[in-house]
């Protein structure tokens, strides 16, 4: 809590104004009154307490789930879905199917609608747990993650803001896992370089694998990806690539991939369609079933080879 004092004045002094200080200093006072959108218990029972394995499994089972601004729209009719114990699940849909919204659940940013089932974590009701406990066994890595003028260092122990003892070699052993650290030994102040106001000072790969040292440093449960490795060059999208790979090696890992060559090793791909999953299987048994997900693929393949068809005319 004293650490997020210190980053919170950290920001501010980060503004290059007064008065804009002043501004983002009353946004985020006003953002601390904002009443949640969840029902919190007050005295919910601190997850930590109650599991001792290693591996995490989640499970949504029947969840309905609709926006409070768009009560009419409905996202999840009714949407099962399970993460097993340190596997890795593929989600793969259009856009507006309603993926980014089972990672705001499942931290609890929304709850489902009063007629659903449960989302569950090792088969206990997620609703009974306190509620920074149970956010602390998740890390998700956004699709656009979003860095402080501060030190790199600093930057990735904002993942941990709740332990004041992260010592620089923990710091140090989450950067290599996230393919970033010989990079920032590269740097003439490594790991105290600072990145810049919203790390413009880093390349969106770099950034992105800052992210995922981030995501790694509060040793989560439970990994929720959101990747976005199809706005990056080939080079760099590799490099994120294996970092994703290395990150999620024996962890329970939710990805949801906007590029299906990234979950093509994940221990289970769901197609979803509307919030429904539609299909659900391997890459190799989906890809023999020659259904959404095949067709997906024979897309992504053709657009890839006009790109590379672009390439050689420029
Ligand atoms: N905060 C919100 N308030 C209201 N509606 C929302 C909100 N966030 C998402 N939606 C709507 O919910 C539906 C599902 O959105 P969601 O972001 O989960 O889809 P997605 O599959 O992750 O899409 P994308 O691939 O474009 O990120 C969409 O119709 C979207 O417009």
């Amino acid at each position: 809590m004293l650490y997020a004092g210190w980053l919170f004045k950290e920001l501010i002094r980060s503004l290059p104004d007064t008065q804009s200080a002043q501004i983002a200093a009353s946004r985020i006072l006003a953002l601390l009154e904002e009443k949640p959108s969840i029902n919190i218990p007050n005295q919910g029972v601190d997850i930590a307490t109650k599991f001792q394995e290693d591996y995490a499994k989640l499970a949504l089972d029947d969840i309905h789930f609709s926006y409070s601004s768009r009560p009419g729209v409905v996202v999840l009719p009714g949407l099962s879905l399970t993460v097993k114990p340190g596997k890795t699940l593929g989600i793969v849909g259009p856009s507006g199917s309603g993926k980014s919204t089972i990672l705001s659940l499942a931290e609890r940013f929304y709850d489902p609608d009063p007629d659903s089932g449960t989302i569950e974590f090792n088969n206990i009701n997620i609703n009974i747990f306190e509620i920074s406990s149970l956010r602390r066994q998740m890390s998700l890595v956004p699709q656009d993650p979003v860095l402080f003028d501060m030190s790199i260092s600093d930057n990735i122990r904002y993942g941990a803001l709740f332990r004041n003892d992260i010592t620089e070699d923990e710091v140090i052993e989450v950067a290599k896992v996230a393919n970033i650290h010989e990079f920032i030994m590269s740097l003439p102040h490594g790991y105290q370089t600072m990145v810049g106001s919203r790390g413009t000072q880093l390349s969106g790969g770099e950034k992105q694998r800052v992210a995922i040292a981030r995501a790694l440093i509060r040793n989560p449960k439970i990994l929720l990806l959101d990747e976005a490795t199809s706005a990056l060059d080939s080079e760099n999208e590799k490099v994120v690539q294996e970092a994703l790979d290395k990150a999620r090696r024996g962890r329970t890992t939710i990805i949801i991939a906007h590029r299906l060559s990234t979950i093509y090793e994940a221990d289970s791909i769901a197609v979803l369609h509307q919030g429904s999953v539609v299909e659900q299987g391997t890459h190799e048994e989906l890809m023999r079933l020659q259904g959404h997900y095949y067709l997906m693929n024979s897309v992504s393949q053709q657009q890839k080879e006009e790109e590379e068809e672009d390439d050689i005319f420029v």
